[in-house]
């Protein structure tokens, strides 16, 4: 199996006419870690995710997924659809897009809408009733079910996703992401509009999915307490750039991300920290 990181982002530019979003970003990803990507609001964040996940195309710059198998795939070439299939790069948005008049299950099942129509031959096999078919349809009832277990909504699973509480949903998107058996899962703000409770559960769904299903994880997330307690590795921006990268600690107590944070320059965040020792 492969050493190199999951994910190489290399000079990344991202211009909207005279707004540089992304400027000259480069960050790795580690195979089997929790890498987060932080920042202030406005930082660029979230282009980098379009960027990653194919929703836009970069002005510039590399970003290449290296899957186990050793085949390297040029993310910045490819356009969404491309990303998901072809280099199993799975993500979820800031806000919630399951389909809610669709059950918990179904969700799920669509999810696995590419694997499920190979299986069925193009609808003939599956029309025909074939065993081949069927037996893919049952994999694919039990994935499904699986997730739902995982995070403990296998009860709901006849709900509309729809009348799932909002933590409900989060946990369901992650779910159906993990369905796809992503290489690369990328979540958006996943802990967003979360209580302490809902959290603390995400935490541990995340390291269990790092840990049992080894998926490599990039997440945004503006909730320290997320961030600070399952990231490997955390990398830190602001106005487009990177402006540190490190464990959680060491970003935690590095004054420009302070200062960043703060709207302060460095001097004054750094007398802010020695005011607080
Ligand atoms: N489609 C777009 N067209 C024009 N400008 C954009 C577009 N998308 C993002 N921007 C600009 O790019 C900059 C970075 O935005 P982005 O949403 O990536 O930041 P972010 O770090 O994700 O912020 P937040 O934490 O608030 O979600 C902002 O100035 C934003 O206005």
């Amino acid at each position: 199996m492969s050493d190199a990181p999951i994910l190489t982002v290399e000079h990344l530019m991202m211009r909207f006419g005279g707004i540089v979003a992304v400027n000259d970003l480069s960050f790795n990803a580690d195979r089997r870690k929790i890498t987060a990507l932080i920042g202030p609001n406005g930082a660029g964040k979230t282009t980098v995710f379009n960027c990653i996940t194919g929703f836009y195309r970069p002005s510039g710059g590399a970003i290449r997924l290296n899957h186990d198998d050793g085949r390297t795939i040029h993310l910045e070439r490819l356009n969404d659809f491309r990303i998901s299939k072809q280099a199993s790069v799975a993500r979820t948005f800031q806000n919630i897009r399951l389909f809610p008049g669709m059950t918990a299950l179904e969700n799920l099942m669509v999810a696995q809408h590419n694997a499920l129509m190979r299986a069925s031959g193009l609808t003939v096999l599956g029309l025909i009733g074939a065993p081949s078919w069927r037996s893919a349809e049952r994999a694919a009832i039990e994935l499904a079910r699986t997730w739902l277990a995982r995070v403990g909504l296998l009860d709901r699973a006849d709900d509309a996703a729809g009348n799932l509480a909002y933590g409900d949903q989060r946990r369901l998107e992650i779910a159906r992401a993990m369905c796809t058996e992503p290489t690369l899962l990328c979540l958006d703000e996943p802990a967003a509009g979360l209580n302490a409770r809902e959290s603390g559960a995400l935490n541990e769904l995340l390291l269990s999915i790092r840990a049992e299903q080894g998926t490599s994880i990039l997440l945004i997330e503006h909730d320290m307490s997320v961030v600070m307690e399952i990231s490997d590795h955390v990398v830190v921006m602001d106005y487009g750039v990177k402006i540190a990268e490190g464990t959680p600690q060491a970003v935690r107590d590095d004054p420009k991300v302070i200062a960043a944070y703060l709207g302060a320059d460095e001097d004054e965040a750094i007398a802010v920290m020695e005011k607080a020792n």
